[in-house]
């Protein structure tokens, strides 16, 4: 099989090897495409590659209907619609680390430059203007840096700060005093930052909460004459609020590398002498743009070919060495889930998830993830995925609870499963034999041993002499070979369970017949 990729923005030619040694690629490079373009075309794609230009929107996203990945070379991931991407079984990765340095040099150049008003005065000079008085600066020694958004690159540029000798306050939401305090800075609320600083820099990502963050109120709040750097995304700040600020004086100067609306030809803002500005060019340098492809590439590469990838957006990262104890119970996890489904009859409302034994040791959200997508497959189909099986199930309005047990029953793992419906509940419970793999152990309250494989019958009965003999008879009379087969009941002469495996699939009306012996219940036919 091969796999088609494509690269939709430019990226490092250096970078992108590790992906080009690959067997079975074939990689396009279409750095124009416009919107509707980059529609037609990507139904034909199994990955697409991006920097912050291309705008993965949810319309492109239905189109794809063979994309399995999306990588970001890069950190911001506001470009791709991830509730589109998600609901569509796409993993999203990007490369959050290999741009922070590139983004803190290009801030503190940006800081520098303010300060000492640097582009304004080269522009004079060359349009033949030598303005000594015109362009005195201010130090940046003693004055304090406002970091909002201490992540990577805000804390990159708030010890490149302090060896300018600035003072630095910082708010994070996850930013403690204590933690402030080790790093040698100041903590404070927003508001006191804004009011405390000469210089903000801006370093949190583009959320809902995070929009025109920095508005018309915020600039009220903020020192007289303070300088304002956004090196992160375009649309944290308020441009028109921006704007009046300048013109009011109460901003003196502002760097911007990033817009509401990128690329433009025009904006008011560059119109004013107290802005400076770059063309969204924090992470271009060559390091980055090497370390970005690298990153995605190795993603790419490993997603492709059925790995672990290393930096996921859409679901939770596991480490390898936490992800090899799990691996071996994923596929018990999916057939737990599809078989109790095909023991359901109704709607599911809700799933809980027990985890005991060895697995109680474990980080278990993958397998409940493997759970669920086993249990939404067997009626949604194989678009189900690991990516969406937690949003889809929000979607069908079922809560999913996952706990840890004690209660072990004598195994060494076990994993329960128990769906409530408004009929009542069921539950399947399993293991992972050593060496011999998983097996089916409790069906509800019956106790079993059966191998989640195959065609499966599971039929409630009487329990009473003969029934099983007819109940084999009727099976042979429809050519039907029982591979194997467990019995349980809850006390003599009650209610009983048996577990068949068969060798062929078996149609509803052959299951029906089955229902002829009066002490049959009823009668399930799973196939897993
Ligand atoms: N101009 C450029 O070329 C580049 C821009 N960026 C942008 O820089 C930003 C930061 O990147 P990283 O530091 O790598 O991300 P990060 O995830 O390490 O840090 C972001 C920080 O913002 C904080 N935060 C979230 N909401 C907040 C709020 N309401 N107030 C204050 N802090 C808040 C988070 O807690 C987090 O610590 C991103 O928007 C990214 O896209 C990144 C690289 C290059
Ligand atoms: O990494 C980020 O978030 C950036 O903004 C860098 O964007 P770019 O890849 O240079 O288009």
């Amino acid at each position: 099989m091969t796999f088609h990729i494509l690269i939709a923005d430019p990226l490092s030619e250096e970078g992108i090897q590790p992906l080009r040694s690959l067997e079975n690629v074939n990689i396009i490079t279409d750095t124009n495409l416009t919107p509707d373009e980059l529609g037609e075309k990507i139904a034909d794609f199994d990955a697409l590659l991006v920097r912050s230009q291309t705008q993965v929107t949810s319309e492109i996203i239905e189109k794809a209907t063979n994309l399995k990945i999306i990588a970001r070379a890069g950190v911001g991931v506001d470009n791709i619609d991830l509730n589109a991407a998600t609901e569509h079984g796409i993993i999203v990765v990007n490369a959050p680390n290999g741009n922070t340095n590139s983004a803190a040099e290009h801030t503190m150049a940006m800081i520098m430059s303010l300060s000492r008003k640097i582009p304004q005065a080269y522009n004079a000079l060359k349009n033949h203007q030598w303005e000594r008085k015109k362009y005195v600066g201010v130090e940046l020694k003693n004055k304090t840096l406002g970091v909002i958004g201490l992540g990577r690159i805000g804390a990159e540029v708030s010890s490149r700060a302090k060896g300018q000798r600035m003072n630095v306050m910082a708010y994070d939401p996850f930013l403690t005093e204590e933690t402030a305090e080790k790093m040698g800075i100041r903590y404070g609320t927003v508001e006191e930052v804004l009011k405390a600083a000469d210089f903000i820099t801006i370093h949190t990502p583009l959320l809902k909460e995070t929009k025109h963050m920095i508005n018309a109120e915020a600039f009220q709040n903020m020192k007289q004459g303070v300088q304002i750097i956004n090196c992160a995304r375009g649309g944290i700040i308020d441009e028109e609020a921006l704007y009046d600020a300048i013109i009011s004086k109460k901003v003196v100067g502002a760097a911007l590398d990033v817009f509401e609306e990128e690329p433009f030809l025009d904006n008011k803002l560059l119109e004013l002498p107290e802005v400076i500005a770059t063309p969204h060019l924090g992470a271009s340098t060559f390091e980055a743009q090497e370390n970005v492809a690298v990153d995605v590439s190795h993603d790419v590469g490993t997603f492709l070919t059925g790995g672990l990838v290393k930096n996921p957006v859409n679901l939770p990262s596991v480490p390898r060495e936490i992800m090899n104890k799990i691996e071996p119970y994923f596929n018990l996890a999916e057939k737990l889930g599809s078989f109790l489904i095909g023991l359901t009859q109704d709607v599911a409302e809700e799933v809980n998830i027990y985890y005991s034994g060895d697995l109680s040791e474990l980080e278990v959200a993958p397998l409940t993830r493997n759970t669920v997508k086993g249990l939404l497959q067997r009626h949604l189909g194989d678009h189900v995925n690991d990516v969406n099986a937690l949003y889809l199930a929000e979607r069908k309005g079922i809560t999913v609870h996952e706990s840890k047990t004690t209660s072990t029953k004598g195994f060494t793992n076990l994993l329960t499963v128990e769906v409530k419906t408004k009929s009542g509940t069921r539950s399947v419970s399993g293991t992972l034999l050593n060496g011999m793999g998983p097996r089916i152990v409790k069906v509800d309250d019956y106790s079993v041993d059966v191998t989640p494989v195959g065609h499966i019958v599971v039929i409630h009965h009487k329990d009473q002499p003969g029934v099983i003999g007819r109940m084999g008879s009727l099976l042979a009379e429809h050519n039907i070979n029982i591979a194997t087969m467990q019995v349980d009941r809850s006390d003599i002469g009650g209610n009983a369970i048996m577990v068949l495996t068969v060798d062929k699939h078996m149609e509803q009306d052959e299951l029906e017949t089955l229902k002829q012996l009066e002490e049959i219940y009823d009668v399930t036919g799973i196939d897993l």
